[in-house]
This record gives C-alpha cells, structure tokens and sequence, in this order.
C-alpha cells in the first residue's frame, strides 16, 4: 500500500516512526514480562510479532485529533467522540495529551475516567490477547466522551500491538472458550465493519 504523509511538516514522519519503532518494542518488552508471568517461555508472544514495520504485520500508530469545543459547537444527545469498544488486536498503548475525555469500563459496566498522568502511557489489554488467555486477561473497553463545556483540540496516539499476519491465535489453556482465528482475517474483519 502507497503510504501517504503530510508534506506540511517535515519533521512529522521522522517524528512518528521514531515513536512507531520505540512504541512497539517497549509493547514487545511487556509480551515478554506477560509471557514470563503466565509460566510460557520468555518469547511465546514476541515470537508471534516479530513482522512490525513489515507487511506481514498490521502493527500500527493512529493519531486521533478530536476538535476543539466552543460555545458555538453543536452538541446533539448522547454525541460521542469514540463509542465504546476494545481494540482488536494484542495490546494498545495510548499516549494522551492533557485534555481528558477517555474512559474505561468497569466489570460493573461503570465508566471510570482515565485521566491524563504526564510522562506516562496507557495501556490496553485487547481482544486477541483476550482469545489468548481465554478470558484471564479482559480486554479494556473504552470510549472517549464529549467533555463538558469548551475545551481545547485534543489529540491522543494509540500503537497497536498486532501478532504477524498469518499467527493463529488460540486459547492456551486447550479450551474452546473461543474458536481459534487468523489474526490478519479477525482484524480486516472487524476493521472492515467498524469502517
Ligand atoms: O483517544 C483516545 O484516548 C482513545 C483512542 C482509541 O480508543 C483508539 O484509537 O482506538
Ligand atoms: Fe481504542
């Protein structure tokens, strides 16, 4: 696929595959430390993400730009920025700026703001990580609500976590609490709905 960048700033892409490369072993680091706690070997998972940055693999940086709130801003009932869901991949890291408006959701199905904490990143436990563990590990749903009153632009950086294209995700504890699935038809799948 033909990648497209702005042209406007130049230190933009730079920029942001830096952050890919530097987001996406950090995710590896914690695969392994999930790995090590789970009683697997060390590599389990990173072993089943070793194409991001290649085309085996739908890892991935998204920026999200919400815009900005003024008095003049027509907000219908119920408006949402991002509706409630849980990512479909591994695991997300989300880097917000201080602006506020993600929540996640309790067991109780409450929401519970995440607020923004400088220097730090969020992080996400998604639906394939879910199939994986046969629901020892829930994914996070979450959503990012309109704020109340005017505010600023915010922006956020999620980097998805994605096991190379043709990993066959299946639970490990031998259950059939989920049918085991290939990881490039599960997320075309759902991303081909969500769009
Ligand atoms: O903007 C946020 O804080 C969350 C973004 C998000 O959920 C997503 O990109 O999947
Ligand atoms: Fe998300």
């Amino acid at each position: 696929m033909e990648q497209k960048w702005p042209q406007e700033v130049a230190s933009f892409k730079p920029a942001l595959l830096n952050l890919n490369r530097k987001a996406t072993s950090l995710g590896i680091r914690i695969l392994q430390g999930l790995a090590l706690a789970m009683g697997l070997d060390r590599h389990f998972f990173d072993g089943l993400h070793k194409g991001a940055g290649t085309r085996k693999s739908l890892t991935s940086t998204r920026c999200n730009y919400y815009p900005e709130v003024t008095d003049e801003t027509v907000i219908v009932p119920n408006q949402i920025r991002i509706g409630e869901h849980a990512d479909y991949v591994t695991l997300t890291l989300l880097f917000q700026d201080d602006q506020g408006g993600l929540e996640v959701q309790r067991k109780d199905g409450s929401w519970c703001p995440v607020l923004p904490v400088p220097g730090t990143i969020g992080l996400f436990v998604d639906l394939l990580l879910q199939r994986w563990t046969a629901d020892k590990l829930k994914a996070t749903v979450h959503r990012v609500i309109v704020p109340e009153g005017k505010c600023p632009a915010r922006q956020s950086i999620a980097h998805f976590i994605v096991p190379d294209d043709d990993v066959e995700v299946k639970c490990l504890d031998g259950s059939d609490t989920y049918e085991p699935v290939n990881t490039r038809s599960f997320v075309t799948g759902i991303f081909d709905k969500t769009y």
